[in-house]
């Protein structure tokens, strides 16, 4: 039977160091690594950053947006990217941020969450802005598949506290009802001292917070380092004891460094060593 994702998760964070590299093949990073903005170039870009980095980095988070961009042509790219992370035993996070009815929904859970879909990740992200109950189909499917689901919650953007600041009928913020929300789908899996299959998504730039996240059992994906101004050293006063689940993700920063290999290394280690400093994982 395969592993569920929060022990893979955990297993794959102790051994590699709990980070994320996104892959997001802006068009002036193609550029800037010499490569033609086209399906050719996007394939070089993501391929050779993994050739790069694939063994040294636990997770990557391919930015679908990027890969569409390119049509079917990156749509296929993006096949063989998530084949290559398999292939080097790092853990997949498709950017897709999917959200629906739940029949549609559920549409969506088969194309990334499916054992031998061609785009099958090892977890996606996740709106939950047209209800959380909407998800279910995908949650319930990533538990049989030993995938995983993150859930926005908290993001990094400056819009995000407009919908995720409002208040739920009982006075929580919408963001910390999310957060109870997966608390509960994750409470079984607490019982028997896992972390659950569950994630959710808190920006790094969103600074001191009251959100509770002392039930989550969950990954807590963090996107917003670097080019977004979040910083590890900022990650312990944003998530306080939390801060054993966060995940936290990374992408122009590093990317940037591209495309000399030993650049891109040189750039990981960097962003794991300052994330060890504030998060130790075991
Ligand atoms: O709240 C969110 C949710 C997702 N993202 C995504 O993460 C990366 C960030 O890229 P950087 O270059 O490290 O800024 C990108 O794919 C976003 O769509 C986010 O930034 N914030």
């Amino acid at each position: 039977m395969t592993m569920p994702y929060g022990q893979r998760l955990r297993r794959l964070s102790a051994e590699r160091g709990p980070l994320c590299v996104g892959i997001d093949p802006h068009p002036p990073l193609l550029t800037a690594w010499g490569l033609p903005t086209s399906a050719a170039g996007l394939e070089r870009f993501a391929r050779g950053l993994i050739e790069a980095i694939g063994s040294e980095v636990a997770v990557f988070k391919p930015q679908s947006a990027f890969f569409e961009t390119y049509g079917s042509a990156g749509i296929a790219v993006l096949e063989r990217v998530l084949a290559d992370l398999h292939a080097v035993g790092a853990i997949s996070v498709l950017d897709v941020k999917r959200g629906d009815i739940g029949s549609t929904m559920d549409a969506y859970a088969a194309a990334y969450l499916a054992d031998g879909a061609p785009l099958a990740a090892d977890a996606i992200t996740a709106s939950p802005y047209l209800g959380f109950g909407s998800l279910a189909g995908a949650i319930d499917l990533a538990a049989e598949t030993g995938r995983g689901v993150y859930v926005l919650a908290l993001t990094s953007n400056p819009e995000g506290p407009q919908v995720q600041h409002a208040r739920v009928a009982d006075g929580r913020i919408v963001g910390q009802a999310i957060l109870d929300e997966v608390a509960e789908r994750n409470a079984a899996a607490r019982e028997v001292g896992e972390l659950g299959h569950v994630g959710v998504v808190v920006g790094a730039t969103i600074g001191r917070t009251a959100a509770d996240f002392s039930r989550l059992n969950g990954s807590i994906l963090v996107p917003g380092l670097g080019a977004q101004g979040g910083t590890a050293a900022g990650l312990a006063e944003v998530f306080g004891d939390a801060r054993q689940l966060v995940l936290p993700s990374s992408s122009r920063e590093i990317l940037s460094a591209g495309p000399d290999p030993s650049a891109l290394r040189a750039a990981v280690g960097k962003a794991q060593a300052a994330i060890g400093d504030v998060i130790a994982v075991g």
